[in-house]
């Protein structure tokens, strides 16, 4: 049985007080994004335009249709895989087996869904289930956590994760106990992280863009921006399958409220939040604004797929000749880092070209409105938030190092700015 590691880990999110409103905001804020994005106003910072009641979130229908979604991205993840994929050393020094089999999981889906649309499945019906579809993940994330909960009581200690595990009930069950939790191969935090939500995202961006057929005759070009924008983030994700398991959230995070919440309803409900407004407030866009939208968001995918590729093939193999050749300081752990290149540009090149795509995938939406930026406002927060973490991580474990790579690549994001 796993007893709490005390007060080792420093408390983040504000401890457990922090822990507790934010188990309360998040998802006040998805229905709040929700519900405002179909209101007349579409006012990101007034008050939604009504209070839905019970009636108006919970419906049969809409937890059915949730769980056979689950069960099928689970079923597609049982498929067998193209490769399996070994992931980061772990305390115990042993590692952890991954299919990769991601982007199968998105091709099949998308023949699923294509063949049941065909056969009279109303796609064009899911932007009205937004709602109570969105209240049915929440329910399943909070139900989901408690589970995840309970089996960290009787996982090893080796299997807990650094934070999380403060000994306090709320702040543990938010930030999550167990690193890795897993049941025989089939490994939730991974299967969370990059299938039911992340396609279930470019799933309801379709549907909105088939409604907007429908009731307007054929999609905006804002509409097809977005949906082309978003999709090639999701597919180059499931691409890349494989880098996920050195991101924080694998290696680092324990499984708790915050990113089951955060895979599960967080992202097909709140990144969505553009082809929502799309559908309730039609923006006109022409032919030369959206060159100059594609040309950002092409800009920002080469930053940011540039970046993520350097470090990932540095971290696999650093005689790699694509990556030979750059800059390195040594550190203590027998560990490079890469002082040229991307990475000597700013300490998160990645983050750069993943806020640059944020900002495209908002400006088809127009300057009227606050609301399709609140994608771009939230990912900042969360990047900066996110590169602090990563910065004391690293500073933990390369010292020295680290504060040479500070030195010489001073800026974290933005070259002479932040
Ligand atoms: N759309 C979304 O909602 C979100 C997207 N993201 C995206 O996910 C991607 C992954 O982000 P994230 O997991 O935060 O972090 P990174 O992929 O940036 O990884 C950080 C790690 O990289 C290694 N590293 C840092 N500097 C160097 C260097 N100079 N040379 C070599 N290795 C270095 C360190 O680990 P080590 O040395 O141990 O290898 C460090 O801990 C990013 O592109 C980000 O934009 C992230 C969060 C949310
Ligand atoms: C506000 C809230 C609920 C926070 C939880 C944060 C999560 C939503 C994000 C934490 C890290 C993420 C990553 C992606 C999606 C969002 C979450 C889960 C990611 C899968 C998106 C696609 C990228 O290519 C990625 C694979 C690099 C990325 C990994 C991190």
């Amino acid at each position: 049985m796993a007893p709490p590691q005390g007060s080792r880990a420093p408390l983040e999110f504000g401890g457990p007080l922090g822990a507790a409103a934010l188990l309360l905001l998040l998802p006040a804020t998805m229905f709040h994004l929700l519900l405002v994005a179909r209101s007349g106003p579409a006012r990101l910072l007034g008050p939604p335009p009504y209070l839905p009641g019970l009636e108006a979130l919970w419906s049969p229908q809409a937890l059915l249709l949730w769980l056979t979604w689950l069960g099928l991205q689970a079923a597609l993840y049982l498929l067998p895989a193209r490769k399996v994929a070994e992931g980061q050393e772990l305390k115990d020094k042993s590692r952890l087996c991954y299919p990769i089999n991601g982007f199968q999981a998105l091709v099949l889906t998308a023949l699923l869904v294509g063949l049941g649309t065909s056969a009279g499945l109303p796609l064009g019906a899911l932007p009205e289930m937004l709602l109570p579809l969105a209240f049915s993940a929440t329910l399943t994330a909070f139900i989901f956590s408690l589970f995840l909960y309970m089996k960290a009581l009787v996982a090893p200690v080796s299997a807990l994760a650094p934070g999380g595990n403060s000994g306090n009930p709320i702040y543990d069950f938010f930030l999550g106990r167990e690193l890795n939790p897993r049941i025989y191969f089939f490994d939730f935090k991974y299967f969370c992280e990059l299938r039911p939500g992340l396609i279930g995202w470019v799933i309801i961006n379709l549907a909105l863009l088939v409604q907007e057929a429908e009731l307007r005759g054929s999609p905006s070009l804002a509409m097809w921006l977005v949906n082309g924008f978003q999709l090639l983030y999701v597919g180059d994700a499931l691409w890349h399958e494989e880098a996920v398991l050195t991101t924080m959230d694998i290696t680092h995070d324990g499984f708790g409220f915050m990113l089951a919440f955060g895979d599960l309803a967080w992202v097909p409900f709140t990144y969505s939040l553009q082809a929502q407004f799309l559908l309730y407030h039609p923006q006109p866009l022409g032919l030369p604004m959206a060159s100059i939208i594609c040309l950002i968001n092409a800009i920002g995918y080469y930053v940011f797929r540039g970046a993520n590729s350097q470090k990932n093939t540095f971290r696999r193999n650093p005689s790699d000749p694509r990556v030979a050749g750059l800059e390195t300081i040594s550190t203590a752990t027998g560990r490079q880092l890469l002082v040229s290149g991307w990475w000597g540009i700013v300490r998160h090149p990645n983050y750069l070209g993943d806020l640059i795509m944020a900002l495209a995938w908002s400006l088809p939406c127009g300057v009227s409105h606050l609301l399709p930026y609140f994608y771009l406002l939230y990912f900042t927060a969360l990047l900066v938030h996110r590169e602090a973490r990563d910065e004391r991580q690293c500073l933990q474990k390369y010292g020295l190092a680290w504060h040479e790579y500070c030195r010489r690549v001073p800026y974290r994001i933005v070259p002479y700015v932040y």
